[in-house]
């Protein structure tokens, strides 16, 4: 399998007419864990959804490589096959479709025709999975979602992360809603994927996450780009200093668009 790496290059997103990304620049090698923090309303995910493919949010420049594949040209489902995955900062409830059945459809989209997942293999993978994020078997059979508790909704979406093995995930505030055990079972979840194989882009407000995932690099994006990275001990700084600390740090006015 090869090492997909991660590259994005001066993209600017637009969602009804107003330019939301102002020149996000980010480089991820395989197997690399980054988060990502910003403050409310700052683009962090309208960059998840543009990369996704979601037909709301138009990329009016810029580039997006995951390996050699590029992301920009390819429809949602190419995207998805290509190994992209995003955890939804808020999961849509799937009526009248099972978690099973759903997992199932998804998986052998991925695998393509002929080369299903045998039926036991699904079952018994699915089970083993469960048990590691310790929930109850009955979610197999709930429909995907509906009537999930907040937190039971984030746990799902690791779920479905650890069931379909992507290549590059992106975690969109997985830790809100969560109480301490099941933030510590989620990053158990996404701890258990880390290989050179694996890219996860973690967005999150709080650095107790961080905690539980060690992430090789930290993001602050603020007003449509990224502004400063470092190591983990960023978001311990801009826990104490906070974004007014940050922006004096930086020069950054309220009013002001930041300039490359
Ligand atoms: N579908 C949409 N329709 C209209 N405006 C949108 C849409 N999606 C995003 N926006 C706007 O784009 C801006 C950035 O939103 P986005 O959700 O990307 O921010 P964020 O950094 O993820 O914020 P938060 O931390 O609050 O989740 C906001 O002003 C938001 O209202």
């Amino acid at each position: 399998m090869t090492v997909p790496e991660l590259k994005i290059n001066d993209l600017h997103v637009s969602v009804e007419g107003k330019s939301i990304v102002k020149g996000f620049d980010l480089d991820m090698k395989g197997g690399e864990i980054h988060a990502l923090m910003g403050p409310n309303g700052t683009g962090k995910s309208t960059v998840a959804s543009a990369l996704m493919g979601h037909p709301k949010y138009e990329v009016t420049s810029g580039q997006a490589f995951l390996g050699n594949e590029n992301l920009l040209d390819m429809a949602v489902d190419e995207r998805a096959r290509a190994g992209m995955f995003l955890a939804m900062q808020y999961p849509s409830e799937v009526s009248g479709v099972s978690n099973a059945d759903f997992l199932r459809t998804a998986i052998n989209g991925r695998r393509g025709e002929g080369n299903e997942i045998p039926l036991m293999k699904f079952i018994k993978t699915l089970d083993k999975k469960m048990q590691m994020l310790e929930m109850d078997q009955s979610f197999a059979e709930r429909y995907v979602n509906e009537g999930f508790s907040g937190g039971e909704k984030k746990r799902n979406e690791i779920l479905q992360l650890m069931m379909l093995e992507p290549k590059f995930a992106i975690l969109d505030e997985i830790d809100s809603g969560l109480d301490i055990d099941a933030l510590k079972w989620v990053a158990k979840g996404v701890n258990s994927m880390r290989s050179e194989n694996f890219g996860c882009l973690i967005i999150t407000h709080y650095q107790r996450l961080l905690n539980y995932i060690k992430p090789d690099k930290v993001h602050i994006m603020m007003q449509g780009r990224i502004v400063k990275t470092g190591g983990p001990e960023l978001a311990l700084q801009l826990e104490k200093e906070g974004y007014d600390g940050m922006k004096a740090e930086l020069g950054i006015t309220d009013d002001e668009t930041v300039e490359a």
